[in-house]
């Protein structure tokens, strides 16, 4: 089976082209490498090979938005098989979909290779966005966009602790994020949510490096979930974040969660939004958006 390993320098924070060099040496059957120049570069990759006869392993070298891109570009294509060897910094997409984690079980997949079909999320705000695990409004998007922006990230990075940059971003969020009124509508329902922090449509448990905020989530089941915190303090909010890590904050009352194919979302005034941790900009006041599954499904690879 043709492999190409797409590898997204950038990724973990800088660190996985030197992971990847690594990692390289390794490999000891035939495949194909492509280094990523630029955001978006993953995604025209595996749409070049959209129309390929013979099947393709496509291996992400990197985390969620790597991951997401290259399956965007792969979703439909009944030749095309997504797998990933976990460089980034969060990870969740490895959580959820399972990763390799050597070249020897690379070359054991491509002895016997199985796949399963898996749903990808999506919804349309003047272009249509795809997630693969989650996309968010609101406090988490705020963190995630203001880390990725950071100039402290580089700063933090070089001196290795890398990961002070969450805890100064949550801390600096907490103080200053603005609530929000937040309108749901799935069949023929219609809730209003005041005082929100945050509400997440998940396709897989996990989101933010490791947190179950949605631990019912299944990738194939043509659902999606979505919870809302709403009507909490601030102190409360920090407690309810310490238990996400279990799934064992949907016990809060302030901790609301639903299921279903479809969600219309509209928030009062626009919030920060991100699909898969990225920068998806901000929802529109006072617009219906829905959140839905996309026709088209990808295949993944199947780990034993
Ligand atoms: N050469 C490049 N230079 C800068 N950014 C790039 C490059 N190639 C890809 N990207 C972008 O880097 C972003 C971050 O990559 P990715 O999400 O895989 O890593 P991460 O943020 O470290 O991991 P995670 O999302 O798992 O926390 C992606 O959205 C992608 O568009």
């Amino acid at each position: 089976m043709k492999t190409v390993f797409i590898i997204n320098p950038a990724a973990g924070n800088g660190r996985a082209l030197k992971k990847w060099h690594r990692f390289e040496k390794t490999i000891q059957f035939p495949f194909e490498q492509v280094v990523t120049t630029h955001p978006g570069h993953a995604l025209a990759i595996a749409t070049d090979y959209r129309n390929s006869q013979r099947d393709i392993l496509l291996i992400g070298f990197g985390g969620d938005g790597t991951l997401r891109e290259i399956i965007a570009g792969a979703a439909g294509a009944k030749t095309l098989l997504v797998g990933s060897v976990a460089a980034g910094s969060g990870n969740d997409f490895a959580r959820a979909y399972g990763t390799f984690n050597d070249a020897q079980a690379i070359e054991q997949f491509r002895e016997k290779p199985l796949s399963t079909r898996q749903d990808l999320g999506e919804f349309a705000n003047g272009k249509v966005f795809q997630f693969v695990s989650s996309s968010g409004i609101g406090f988490d998007a705020e963190i995630s966009i203001a880390v990725n922006r950071s100039p402290l990230k580089k700063k933090l990075n070089q001196l290795g602790i890398g990961k002070l940059v969450y805890l100064v971003y949550v801390i600096r969020t907490l103080l200053k994020f603005e609530k929000f009124t937040l309108s749901v509508k799935y069949d023929d329902n219609l809730v209003i949510y005041e005082d929100v922090w945050l509400a997440t449509v998940s396709n897989q448990p996990y989101f933010g490096g490791g947190m179950k905020i949605s631990p019912s989530s299944k990738t194939n089941d043509g659902l999606l979930e979505l919870t809302v915190v709403h009507q909490i303090s601030r102190l409360k909010l920090l407690l309810v974040f310490g238990t996400v890590f279990s799934g064992a904050h949907t016990r809060f009352k302030e901790v609301s969660q639903m299921s279903n194919t479809k969600f219309w979302l509209s928030t009062e005034k626009p919030v920060c939004r991100h699909v898969d941790g990225d920068d998806a900009g901000t929802s529109p006041a006072n617009e219906m958006i829905a959140y839905t599954i996309s026709q088209n499904g990808w295949q993944s690879i199947k780990l034993n």
